[in-house]
């Protein structure tokens, strides 16, 4: 197959994670034979140094033109002074919304590998395996009025029926491939939005009468994440929620580091993005775990591509490289070898050389 692929590295440790996930990819298209062209744009604070945009009209054209898109991070304290439209995260926002990347899909399984990392305890975290279904291109990120004077700072949350609609159905289709069951966090009990969203939920509910429905305030669903994570399946929720949840959920696999995401629209084209941000603390310093940015393109290939084998395959040889005791910084109290950011990409880049893949399957995400 050939696919053209936009690579948008941005700020911080996005460079570092996002060559890794290039190298595994240049890996996958060597051993399958495919043929991925990628197109590398700025995005982020390095847009605004050198255009005044953090979303300029080149990168734009630039995923246009590609059948995918696969990001790095962005942001760093150089910018944080920057009014709201020069600010690298308006680049990230603005992507979204301008390609309708409505659904962000963060998938957290355990990973046998890093049970020792894991805050909960090793029965219940070695049995996490949930999707984390966040609405990404509305709410309080995007909702207008959105200001700041001396005295008072201003954000607006809103959401239309139709937004709800479009994430929560989503949401049950991807419970139907799983284990039926959806949990629909919210704070019904004080936010007019989440009212709405729990009655779209039920009216949403009688489509799918083989799926298991659960509301649950957002406040509880923080503590049964680190609490009981066992009990949830698909997590759908509203931008701000997820947002948060999904960082706090990230910790039950070990690190930050380890969770992918896909921000995809109905048609299968996606933006492929690490959970984490910049890392500023260690940007720059080959310490950065690049899991989270090579599972990005596993799932890009299974979700955009339909290259399920190839997904696969990378999806093993993360794991394999954990389970043979090497790991980066932020996995360090698993008892493990600690190499650089380099040397772990080796690593898989190497196993996925040495390994034929595996008929069976032993560890994919969703
Ligand atoms: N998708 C994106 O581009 C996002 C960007 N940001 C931006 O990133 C900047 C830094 O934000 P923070 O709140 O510090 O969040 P962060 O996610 O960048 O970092 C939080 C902590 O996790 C660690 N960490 C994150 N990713 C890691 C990795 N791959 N390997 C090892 N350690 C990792 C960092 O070193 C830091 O201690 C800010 O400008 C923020 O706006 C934050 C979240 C998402
Ligand atoms: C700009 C932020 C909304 C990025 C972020 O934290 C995320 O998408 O997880
Ligand atoms: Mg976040």
């Amino acid at each position: 197959m050939k696919k053209t692929i936009a690579v948008l590295p941005g700020d911080g440790i996005g460079p570092e994670v996002t060559d890794a996930a290039v190298q595994v990819l240049q890996s996958i298209a060597m051993r399958y034979g495919h043929t991925f062209h990628l197109k590398h744009a700025l995005i982020g604070g390095s847009a605004v140094d050198a255009h005044n945009n953090p979303l300029p009209d080149e990168t734009i054209a630039a995923c246009e033109a590609s059948d995918a898109i696969l990001l790095g991070a962005v942001g760093g304290s150089k910018w944080d002074q920057n009014p709201g439209h020069l600010r690298p995260e308006k680049g990230l926002l603005n992507i979204r919304k301008h390609f309708d990347l409505f659904a962000n899909i963060r998938p957290l399984k355990a990973i046998p590998a890093l049970l020792g990392s894991s805050p909960l305890k090793e029965e219940v975290a070695k049995e996490v395996d949930m999707v984390i279904v966040r609405e990404l291109t509305s709410g309080l990120y995007f909702g207008e009025p959105k200001r700041r004077t001396e005295k008072a700072g201003v954000d607006t949350l809103v959401y239309t029926r139709d937004e709800i609609e479009r994430i929560v159905d989503q949401a049950f289709e991807i419970a139907r491939g799983r284990r039926g069951k959806v949990t629909s966090v919210d704070k019904a009990n004080v936010l007019e939005t989440s009212k709405l969203w729990r009655e779209v939920v039920e009216e949403r509910k009688a489509f799918y009468p083989d799926v298991e429905v659960e509301h649950m305030l957002v406040d509880s669903a923080a503590m049964k994440l680190i609490t009981d994570p066992r009990a949830f399946d698909v997590m759908v929720t509203e931008n701000m929620f997820g947002d948060i949840l999904s960082d706090e959920a990230s910790v039950i696999t070990g690190s930050l580091g380890m969770l992918p995401s896909a921000s995809v629209r109905s048609d299968g084209f996606g933006l492929y993005e690490p959970v984490h941000g910049s890392a500023p603390d260690i940007a720059g310093q080959n310490k950065a775990n690049p899991s989270a940015a090579i599972l990005s393109a596993a799932m890009m290939l299974r979700y955009s591509f339909g290259m399920h084998t190839e997904a696969a395959a990378i999806e093993e040889a993360v794991m394999s490289v954990l389970e043979d005791g090497y790991c980066t910084g932020d996995l360090s109290d698993a008892g493990k070898q600690v190499v650089s950011t380099e040397r772990f990409v080796t690593k898989v880049v190497e196993e996925l050389e040495r390994e034929l893949v595996s008929e069976h399957i032993m560890y994919s995400y969703v």
